[in-house]
């Protein structure tokens, strides 16, 4: 079980290669499915092992709140930049058909 809390990984004292933003989505909660799921290098893995600041007691681990699948999140974001990227890329083709009836009157 990896926890991973606000205070243990600060950006002022190690930066995450994977970004600031998926270590602070797992912040208080059970980290460890999430940071398999990326498939970490074993220098990972040991730079982790340096990160554990104290075991959980086990009547605590089932008030853990379990984080959003990071995996998810990045496909929507993904999807979404993809849809602002069409919106305008329509009203553009729509302004160029509009000008040019205009054009030919
Ligand atoms: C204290 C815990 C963690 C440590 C020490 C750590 C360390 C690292 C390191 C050293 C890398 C560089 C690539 C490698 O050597 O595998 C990396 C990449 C990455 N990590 Fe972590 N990580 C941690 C937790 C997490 C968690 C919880 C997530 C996901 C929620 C995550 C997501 C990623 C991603 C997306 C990359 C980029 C992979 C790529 O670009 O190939 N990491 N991490």
């Amino acid at each position: 079980m990896m926890m991973l809390w606000r205070s243990s990984v600060t950006p002022s004292m190690w930066k995450h290669p994977g970004g600031e933003e998926v270590l602070r989505e797992q912040a208080g909660g059970d980290a460890t499915e999430n940071f398999e799921d990326v498939g970490h290098s074993t220098d990972a893995r040991a730079l982790s092992e340096t990160f554990i600041i104290g075991e959980l007691h086990p009547d605590d681990r089932a008030k853990l709140q379990k984080p959003s699948e990071t995996l998810i999140t990045t496909v929507q974001s993904q999807s979404s930049s993809w849809s602002n990227w069409v919106i305008p890329a329509i009203a553009a083709i729509i302004v160029a058909m509009m000008y040019r009836s205009y054009m030919s009157d």
